[in-house]
């Protein structure tokens, strides 16, 4: 699998400013990149990146996305002085012109060209590219929002057109709306375009309707836009990521896109004087990790916004790091989405129900209730104003100033390092399979002694067992004390008895937290369900077994493992929420003899939990099933999982058990909520 990381990145792009005095458009200076690229720089990360040059666009790929009037418009420009550039830019909305933006935006848009030409051709498998003009406000006829042009459109028409991708995905992440994106791909079944973004019913800019949540595209393209406003500030990394995993990444895989674009905002970082989030840089690292696995990797992040200096280039770093394959950062402390972030989820969930078949039986029904707008405009028209009369006259539609005031300053931790061990992964295989290449057979540096030997085959062996099994499973502990040193970052074992592996490295794990999950038939090793410190999360056909504690989760499918759509459903809704808000220091994966789940999924599943416990993933396979042991060292090494296709509808009953299960688990696991809490 091709592996590599570009960066695109030139300096011309900073040679260009705001010439007058516009308060809206002074956060948009040359700074934004210069700090950015110099931390990426100077984090060692830059080095590691395969640095592709930038390149002006023609004017037909220009045209992709812009009609030929606004082109010939902008292409004037250069060549105007400060009164008329004023004057041009009063056309548009918070923007500016200045002598050298055409050149920079051609550049802009060049230079994401060149980075879908990379990934497309598989030259590299992802990467990112550090632009200014950001792209994702402006449309066919305008400039809008610092966009001259879209960047993002422009290549996802192009990627359409010269690399034949059928199915594109654009993640926007930025903390404005970017309706430039929505108005291109309106009735386009083939482009989804996701964005969350500031709104609080319609009074943040660009304060525009259709920004709402309702806005889902039309004709063919119904279904193929999802809104999640904010209708608060102050969203943090729970917020984020209960957004992907109840919204964005179920539709994301059943679409199965083959090409992923993130129009890479980082004003939805704290700090943010746009934003104001509490999302901590780190987050990004995440959020970019839950995308890697589709289109098998082929993911292009472009810059948007982000005007937080300090913010925006820690964000920057943690992008490009988790792109280039290093162990994501420990989320911190997650609970649930907060109630206005859950009423976003609940109403982008229940709109989009009858588009998509994994929201088809799991989203409550839409009741026909007023848009977010006329809700703020009835509870200000009936109930007393500010003022203390009746808050003025309703009908006028103002949007409420957001006084600029002084700004305190917010401080964050900076995030951690994120330290790759030197191994990355190591296989513990009987002599007769072979090691795939890019992995280390794992040998421990000293073999057990007699007292290890006879603890060993006391406590699981039955004191019967040959001494050869006595040998893996000293090498077991051995493995799982090197990865929890932090000397081995994953590995993968095959065992003659999976249930008596999993009992010794549930035991033996120093961590404070196992996250155990079980794909297949049970049961569970008793001892593993009673050890309070062991989060298992089973995956099965059968029912669920005799009442479950806090730290035994049985999810059930009647189809069973084999059931991918189930399976996947199962995994981005309740185990990954699960798992990110259990924090593990561990993660083990079992799969039982017998075990159903396909290749293509197991391999999905194997790179998804990477996210979690520093990248600390141990496999268990049945030592005569070697058939999964190629794809889950792939998965292991840091290829992206292969695309699995677009999936069909998860059976209405294994639906129905897993709302079940997330309404009686909720409450113990606040992040698995997907609708605020019934208004008491
Ligand atoms: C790329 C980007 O989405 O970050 C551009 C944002 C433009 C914001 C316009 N100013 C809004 C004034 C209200 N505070
Ligand atoms: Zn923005």
């Amino acid at each position: 699998m091709k592996m590599g990381t570009a960066l695109i990145y030139d300096e011309e792009m900073t040679k260009y400013k705001l010439l007058w005095v516009d308060p809206v458009c002074k956060i948009e200076v040359p700074e934004r990149l210069i700090v950015s690229y110099e931390a990426l720089v100077k984090s060692g990360l830059a080095d590691r990146c395969v640095s592709i040059p930038v390149r002006e666009a023609t004017d037909a790929e220009i045209l992709l996305a812009h009609s030929e009037e606004y082109l010939e418009a902008v292409k004037k420009t250069p060549f105007m002085h400060l009164e008329e550039l004023m004057t041009f830019t009063q056309k548009y909305g918070d923007v500016y012109f200045h002598p050298n933006i055409y050149h920079c935006a051609k550049l802009a848009v060049g230079a994401t060209l060149q980075l879908v030409d990379n990934v497309m051709t598989g030259k590299v498998r992802n990467g990112m590219a550090l632009v200014r003009p950001p792209g994702h406000h402006s449309q066919s006829s305008a400039a809008n929002g610092f966009c001259v042009f879209n960047n993002v459109a422009i290549a996802a028409q192009y990627a359409k057109k010269h690399h034949k991708a059928k199915r594109v995905l654009i993640v926007d992440w930025d903390v404005h709306h970017g309706q430039g994106v929505q108005y291109c791909f309106e009735d386009d079944p083939s482009v989804l375009y996701f964005s969350w973004h500031r709104y609080e019913h319609q009074s943040f800019w660009p304060n525009l309707r259709e920004s709402d949540f309702d806005s889902v595209g039309s004709g063919k393209g119904a279904g193929f836009n999802v809104n999640v406003p904010w209708n608060k500030v102050g969203m943090g990394n729970s917020d984020y990521l209960a957004v992907f995993f109840h919204v964005l990444l179920p539709v994301a895989y059943e679409f199965s896109p083959d090409l992923v674009f993130i129009c890479a905002g980082f004003d939805s970082a704290i700090g943010d004087p746009e934003g104001h989030m509490s999302a901590t840089p780190d987050i990004f690292a995440h959020l970019t990790h839950l995308l890697m696995n589709l289109a098998d990797g082929k993911v292009c992040a472009v810059l948007e916004g982000g005007y937080n200096l300090t913010s925006l280039a820690q964000s920057v770093c943690q992008t490009v790091q988790t792109l280039l394959g290093d162990p994501a950062p420990r989320p911190a402390q997650l609970g649930g989405a907060c109630e206005s972030a859950l009423e976003s989820i609940h109403s982008a969930r229940a709109i989009h129900k009858k588009y998509w078949s994994c929201l088809q039986h799991a989203a409550a029904p839409f009741p026909e209730e007023p848009s977010s707008k006329n809700r703020r405009l009835a509870q200000q028209g009936g109930s007393q104003g500010p003022e203390g009369d009746a808050g003025g006259d309703a009908q006028k539609e103002e949007p409420e100033k957001v006084e600029e005031k002084e700004e305190e300053e917010i401080v964050w931790p900076e995030p951690l390092r994120r330290v790759a061990p030197s191994l990355r992964s190591a296989l513990l295989l009987p002599d007769a399979v072979e090691c795939p290449d890019g992995c280390a057979r794992f040998s421990p540096a000293h073999g057990p002694g007699p007292l290890e030997r006879a603890r060993l085959r006391k406590s699981y062996l039955k004191e019967s067992e040959d001494e050869a099994s006595v040998t893996l499973l000293y090498n077991l502990t051995a493995l799982l004390g090197q990865m929890e040193k932090n000397e081995i970052r994953n590995g993968l074992a095959l065992v003659p008895d999976v249930s008596m592996a999993a009992t010794l490295l549930t035991s033996a794990s120093l961590s404070k937290r196992v996250l155990l999950v079980w794909m297949g038939e049970g049961p569970v090793p008793a001892q593993i369900i009673e050890d309070e410190k062991t989060l298992v999360v089973h995956i099965d056909s059968m029912e669920p077994h005799e009442a479950q504690s806090k730290y035994y989760i049985p999810i059930t499918l009647k189809k069973g493992c084999g059931d991918t759509a189930g399976v996947v459903q199962a995994v981005l809704g309740l185990l990954l929420p699960l798992g990110y808000q259990y924090e593990p220091g561990l993660v083990l994966l079992a799969r039982p003899p017998g075990c159903q789940v396909k290749g293509g999924l197991w391999q999905q599943l194997t790179c998804l939990l990477q996210g979690l416990a520093l990248g600390h993933t141990l496999v268990l396979l049945q030592e005569n099933e070697t058939a999964p042991v190629g794809i889950t060292a792939s998965g292991l090494l840091g290829n992206a999982a292969l695309s699995l296709g677009p999936l069909v509808a998860p059976g209405p009953e294994d639906v129905g058990s897993f709302e079940g299960l997330r309404l009686r688990l909720q409450t113990d696991w606040p992040l698995l909520q997907t609708t605020a809490p019934e208004k008491r």
